[in-house]
């Protein structure tokens, strides 16, 4: 079988390819040349990015093999999540593997603009000494104000501490109990810009935060402002930013981030009062080993089919031992579930019944609505847009939980309503020490079937040589029965026989069987393992 490929669309740690481990067939692309990377995700299974590359719904809808985009960083505003979502592609990032990296980097800025140093420095370079225009101020004693306190932000308040500045924090998220834990003031963002004599900028970007500081916050600002953006660019206006210092109105700005990355042709790029850094917030070598390895796992878990910790689009956690097993059995049961009926459902009960309830079993959940919807979908169903698909249908789902279950130690069922009022029920349960998945009811019967490749379910009037019918036919068309169950609730009433059989069965042949033996319910219900 050919290896999944896993793209790698920048420049990534080497540790990365490490850990991804000889398992992928990996291949590298650019992720800036657009028609380049459109043709290597046409057969990715997971691609592998910084900030560079743009993971759009054209991207997404290009790539119709993958199953994850691993994100080797923390910000995931190059990747359309929703679209992503929609297309059942997991999402992840490594949240934490840089944001030491940034956070020093926002200090240095700090220290670097306080102190002029890269000045100074290509100053000395070009063979002067100049000492009195490069006097700078302290951060000792001075207010410093930091505008997000997420991870980054509180790292970067932590640091600051050690230099006596008095903090100030802007982050309407936070609790003033958290914030006096840093030693932090919370106050407004008019009052933080009011107040500061350096400002750090630590906030996603999102349609609320794009220009958050702009020529209404410059104008307030102390003429000694100076003001370090390491988070996203258009955060800060440029063009207010370009004007605020141009005209003096503020000290000086420290960038690592732009609107448009190169910022080529920026007037920014020409101003005396401003220090630029490339986008460099997450490029040391222990962030970059950190957010690769973190990545590779990610992808690992990911295209065995596993839930990720990390996954932004999908519940992640840790799934328990005990629950483990029962997820592809639940994804079965889902096949077998809506394989009963072509009828649009109303709602459907997910119940899980034993000592496995005293975990998390959520996830058990999102499998029988993966197994579920994934024979009605064209596309791709995974965990990620699964219950997606059960919204978009307007099928209402739940889940419940009893630590009981009379026979047996553990019981999964999927429990449904059709939009004609028909209910439809199967449950399953794994037996022995090899935990053989069993269909142990379909419909209130009762049955003890191991689940297999070709499943036939009948449901017929209750009556002698009914078998020998079915048989003859299947036998005559060479259709080899691997198991039987019979099972009624009542002589002479409906009774249900599921047979498991070596091959697909011809729509024509069901269609026979089921005149012949006059059958209520006749469906072949092939499972597939993806
Ligand atoms: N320059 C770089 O290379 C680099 C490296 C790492 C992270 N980043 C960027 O740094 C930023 C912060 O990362 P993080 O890991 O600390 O994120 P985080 O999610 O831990 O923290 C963000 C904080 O911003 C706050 N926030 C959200 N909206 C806000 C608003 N409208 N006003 C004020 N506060 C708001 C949140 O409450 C949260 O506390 C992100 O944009 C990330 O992409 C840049
Ligand atoms: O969001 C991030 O993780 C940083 O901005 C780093 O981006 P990069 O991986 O492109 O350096």
């Amino acid at each position: 079988m050919a290896k999944p490929v896993v793209l790698i669309a920048e420049e990534l740690s080497p540790a990365t390819v490490e850990a991804l481990g000889p398992d992928f067939d990996v291949r590298n692309v650019d992720g800036t040349d657009r028609p380049a990377l459109l043709a290597a995700l046409a057969e990715a299974d997971a691609i592998l990015i910084r900030s560079a590359t743009q993971v759009d719904a054209e991207a997404i809808a290009a790539a119709k093999r993958l199953k994850v985009v691993a994100r080797a960083g923390v910000g995931l505003d190059n990747v359309d999540i929703k679209a992503a979502t929609a297309a059942g592609v997991m999402v992840v990032n490594a949240p934490t593997s840089n944001v030491v990296s940034a956070a020093e980097l926002a200090i240095g800025h700090l220290l670097s603009i306080a102190r002029h140093i890269p000045d100074a420095h290509a100053s000395l370079k070009s063979g002067q000494w100049k000492r009195s225009k490069y006097t700078g101020v302290e951060l000792y004693e001075k207010t410093i104000g930091v505008v997000g306190l997420g991870r980054i932000g509180t790292l970067v308040a932590q640091r600051l501490a050690g230099f006596g500045a008095q903090l100030l924090a802007f982050d309407p998220y936070v609790t003033p109990a958290r914030a006096q834990q840093l030693g932090v003031t919370l106050v407004t963002l008019d009052e933080l810009v009011e107040r500061s004599d350096f400002i750090t900028i630590h906030i996603p970007r999102t349609p609320e935060t794009t220009g958050l500081i702009g020529t209404e916050q410059f104008a307030k600002a102390k003429p000694n402002l100076r003001i370090v953006n390491c988070s996203r660019g258009g955060i800060i206006d440029e063009d207010a930013l370009y004007a605020a210092l141009k005209s003096n109105r503020i000290a000086g700005a420290a960038l690592d981030v732009f609107v448009q990355e190169p910022p080529t042709g920026s007037p920014l790029l020409e101003l005396p009062n401003i220090q630029l850094t490339p986008h460099l917030g997450a490029s040391t070598d222990e962030a970059q080993e950190k957010a690769g390895v973190s990545v590779a796992r990610s992808v690992r878990l990911a295209l065995e089919g596993e839930l990720v910790p990390d996954a932004v689009n999908v519940a992640g956690g840790v799934i328990h031992q005990t629950v483990r097993p029962g997820i592809p059995l639940m994804e079965k049961l889902g096949q077998v579930f809506s394989g009963l009926t072509d009828s649009p459902l109303a709602s459907i009960d997910v119940e899980v019944r034993g000592e496995i309830v005293e975990h998390d079993v959520n996830v058990l959940k999102l499998a029988a609505l993966k197994g579920i919807f994934s024979r009605m979908a064209s596309e791709q169903v995974s965990y990620v847009n699964a219950p997606l698909h059960a919204e978009q249908r307007g099928v209402a789902v739940r889940l419940i939980t009893d630590a009981v279950s009379e026979e047996y130690r553990n019981l999964l069922t999927i429990r449904g309503s059709l939009t004609d009022g028909t209910q439809l029920s199967v449950s399953g349960t794994l037996t022995g020490t090899k935990q053989i998945q069993k269909i142990v009811e379909i419909n209130g019967y009762d049955v003890e079937v191991p689940i297999a490749e070709h499943l036939i379910v009948m449901i017929y009037q209750d009556r002698p040589g009914i078998v020998a019918v079915y048989g003859k036919e299947f036998g005559d068309a060479s259709i080899n029965i691997a198991g039987m169950q019979i099972a009624r609730r009542s002589v002479g009433g409906q009774a249900l026989s599921v047979l498991t059989v070596d091959s697909k069965v011809p729509d024509s042949l069901l269609e026979h069987v089921r005149g012949a033996i006059d059958a209520d319910l006749m469906k072949e219900i092939d499972i597939v393992v993806d």
